[in-house]
């Protein structure tokens, strides 16, 4: 076991692995538009190839920070908090979502679902990962599934993503960003066919913001 998941504050959630938090517009998915200050906590084994975040994978790169230090930051930038990564359910959750709360921000979250589900959450934003599948707890309260298209086989996983989220949830199919300009016609393409699908892209990168 290496040194940050020996840390017993970490197992009750009163620190976190912070990589960086950051106000911006949220870029992708439902909440496309909105205000939002991102919380990045570090830590991450799902391995994505394609991942635009890597440098998050290694928790140990980045510093135990206590709750109360996110939250004073979070509660000066506006009423949405996106807590993201990394892998976010990683980590105990609890602290931080009932502490953003209590400050009345509203608590949204990107996952991959490849941990069990912690944290009080207003917003679960689901995007599955072959390599580490989402666990039960995440399709059962999942708001979206935001599955990512790199590949025409991509579709066939998203169907079966969809097979197995809870009825509610809200399905958007986002480009690989490397693949967009050969994948995003058949995305189009997709959606039109199959229309209980949305199209996400990752709109700040268009933007060339945070
Ligand atoms: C960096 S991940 C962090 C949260 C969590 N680990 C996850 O994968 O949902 C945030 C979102 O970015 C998406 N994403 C990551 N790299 C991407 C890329 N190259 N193109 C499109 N979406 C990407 C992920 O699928 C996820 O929806
Ligand atoms: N603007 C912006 N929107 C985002 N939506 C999800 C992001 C993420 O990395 O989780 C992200 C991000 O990094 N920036
Ligand atoms: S699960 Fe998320 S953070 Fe982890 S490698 Fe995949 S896209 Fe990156
Ligand atoms: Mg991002």
């Amino acid at each position: 076991m290496n040194n940050v998941m020996q840390n017993p504050e970490l197992k009750t959630g009163l620190v976190l692995p912070l990589m960086e938090q950051f106000y911006t517009i949220q870029g992708e998915g439902y909440y496309t538009g909105s205000a939002a200050y991102f919380i990045r906590l570090g830590g991450c084994d799902v391995g994505c190839h394609w991942c635009d975040v890597k440098e998050s994978w290694d928790e140990n790169l980045h510093p135990l920070t206590p709750v109360d230090h996110i939250v004073s930051h979070a509660q000066q930038h506006g009423k949405l908090a996106v807590i993201t990564g990394g892998e976010p359910l990683m980590w105990n959750l609890d602290v931080l979502t009932a502490e953003l709360h209590k400050k009345g921000i509203q608590t949204n979250m990107e996952t991959s679902g490849a941990y069990e589900l912690s944290g009080e959450w207003d917003w679960i934003c689901l995007s599955p990962k072959k390599t580490k599948l989402p666990t039960q707890s995440v399709f059962d309260a999942a708001h979206e599934l935001k599955c990512i298209i790199y590949n025409k086989n991509d579709f066939k996983f998203a169907e079966e993503q969809a097979a197995m989220v809870n009825d509610k949830a809200l399905l958007f199919l986002q480009v690989e960003w490397s693949k967009r300009d050969e994948m995003l016609p058949l995305v189009v393409e997709y959606v039109k066919n199959n229309p209980k699908w949305r199209i996400s892209t990752q709109t700040h990168k268009y933007l060339d913001i945070p």
